[in-house]
């Protein structure tokens, strides 16, 4: 049974601490055996990658089948039914459309001085996308990672997911297609995000790694952060749902099994001023875990991290909300829009018993590849600027540099930089 918390409760904070302290994702044992494998993989390079490949993903490689060809994907889409490409592409389309308008704009302006000074964006030029497939494979993280990259002018976009036992959805391969994916490799895990940090003989490395993972796949890209750019901490899902006695306690229920799916360290919870309601959900989440061929993993999930958190009243669940920076936020209120306005702390927000998150993970807009583990706290989701960088230009003719040039020059001496000092008096003859 998940975990039951009522605000009333004199004990209350204390288990609320001991809920946003709890480790789903960063044990030191699994940081261990990442430490152990980024440093394999740097020493034997694809020799590594081979071994882990193996005994990981139960797949036997050689140098010349770690990437996909492009024989391959064709092969691929062909497998793919109809309907089912015509579904990516509605994907792909509206991601398209939605990342389109977060292309930042350069300047460039003239001001007082005379000082001329702006900036210009430029894409990264070479990204790896993690795509997960470890329990279940990932079509829609392919575009939610290659479009965005595509709309910023990435050049080269890498693509890296495991294919355990070798058993490759065809749809993945498609979406890597569609979204203009320029190589795609079959690892996974800490040695894909290695290889695409450091490089290996057949994969040259990369300048960023985006993309979400498992536990492994997160503490790699922590420990390869600063060799390479990473995006954020994007590990095991998480739902947040706040709800009112108006809510439909079957929706909520199939809501919160939506994220415990997805892995037994996934986190599903429910936040209500209604006991009666949470009692439904619980009943409906039992109702329809019995259905689910993924029972296992999402009931694990909902016993082992599952919680349901009483509030005397939805105002005094604002702050706990902001305490838990959840990935996903749903609000099915009476008056959903006026709650969403006041939270700061979401990786996104639902709004409305009509929103299901599941519709944000495959077709809204927005993507879905989004910071977990509170980590909204301070990131965002993926989007264009992920891939993309920012240049500062400054332009001074001799007057704009006449005019800088004493405060410059005392702030130089005030840091005892003679030389600094030198470099802007040489040029105005003092
Ligand atoms: N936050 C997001 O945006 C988002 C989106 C989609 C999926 N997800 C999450 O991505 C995750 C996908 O996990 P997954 O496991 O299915 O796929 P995955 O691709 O992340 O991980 C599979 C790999 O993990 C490695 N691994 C597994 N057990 C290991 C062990 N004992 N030692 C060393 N390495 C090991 C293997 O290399 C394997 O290839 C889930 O947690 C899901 O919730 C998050
Ligand atoms: N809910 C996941 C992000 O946490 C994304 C996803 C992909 N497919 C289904 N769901
Ligand atoms: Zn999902």
């Amino acid at each position: 049974m998940p975990i039951r918390l009522d605000d009333r409760d004199a004990c209350f904070e204390q288990d609320f601490q001991n809920l946003l302290g709890a480790k789903r994702e960063v044990s030191e044992e699994v940081d261990r055996v990442v430490a152990d494998i980024i440093a394999e993989v740097r020493a034997q390079g694809d020799a590594a990658l081979i071994a882990y490949t193996s005994r990981f993903d139960g797949l036997d490689l050689t140098p010349q089948t770690l990437r996909v060809s492009e024989a391959e994907i064709d092969a691929a889409v062909k497998a793919c039914p109809p309907e089912q490409l015509a579904a990516l592409e509605t994907a792909r389309a509206r991601i398209e459309a939605y990342h389109l308008r977060q292309k930042p704009q350069d300047a460039w302006f003239t001001d007082e001085a005379g000082v001329a000074s702006g900036w210009r964006w430029s894409a990264i030029e070479a990204v790896g996308l993690y795509v997960p497939g470890g329990t279940a494979s990932y079509p829609s993280s392919v575009l939610m990672n290659a479009v965005p990259a595509k709309v910023a002018g990435v050049d080269r976009v890498v693509m890296v997911a495991p294919t355990p036992r070798g058993e490759t959805n065809p749809l993945v391969l498609a979406a890597a297609r569609l979204a203009g994916v320029d190589e795609v490799y079959r690892i996974g895990g800490a040695q894909a995000v290695a290889a695409l940090a450091y490089g290996t003989a057949m994969i040259a490395p990369v300048s960023k790694i985006v993309g979400p993972g498992n536990a492994y796949v997160a503490a790699a890209k922590r420990r390869v952060f600063g060799q390479v750019g990473i995006d954020m901490i994007a590990g095991p899902s998480e739902v947040l749902v706040i709800a009112d006695g108006s809510a439909n306690p079957d929706w909520i229920a199939a809501d919160l099994l939506a994220q415990a799916e997805h892995d037994v360290s996934a986190q599903s919870i429910l936040m209500t001023d209604d006991a009666g309601l949470a009692g439904e959900v619980e009943k409906a989440v039992i109702g329809q875990l019995a259905t689910l061929p993924r029972a296992e993993i999402a009931g694990k999930s909902w016993a082992d991290y599952g919680a349901v958190l009483l509030v005397a009243d939805l105002e005094a669940a604002i702050p706990l909300v902001d305490r838990l920076a959840p990935e996903h936020l749903e609000i099915m209120t009476a008056e959903p829009e006026r709650l969403a306005a006041r939270i700061r702390n979401a990786g996104a927000i639902f709004i409305g018993g009509h929103t299901p998150e599941a519709i944000g993970d495959y077709v809204g807009g927005p993507n879905h590849v989004l910071p977990t583990a509170r980590s909204a706290r301070f990131s965002s989701g993926l989007g264009v600027l992920d891939f993309m960088k920012r240049t500062s230009l400054l332009q001074c003719g001799p007057e704009a540099l006449r005019a800088l040039a004493p405060a410059a020059v005392r702030l130089a001496e005030a840091e005892g930089l003679q030389a600094h000092g030198r470099s802007v008096t040489i040029r105005l003859n003092l």
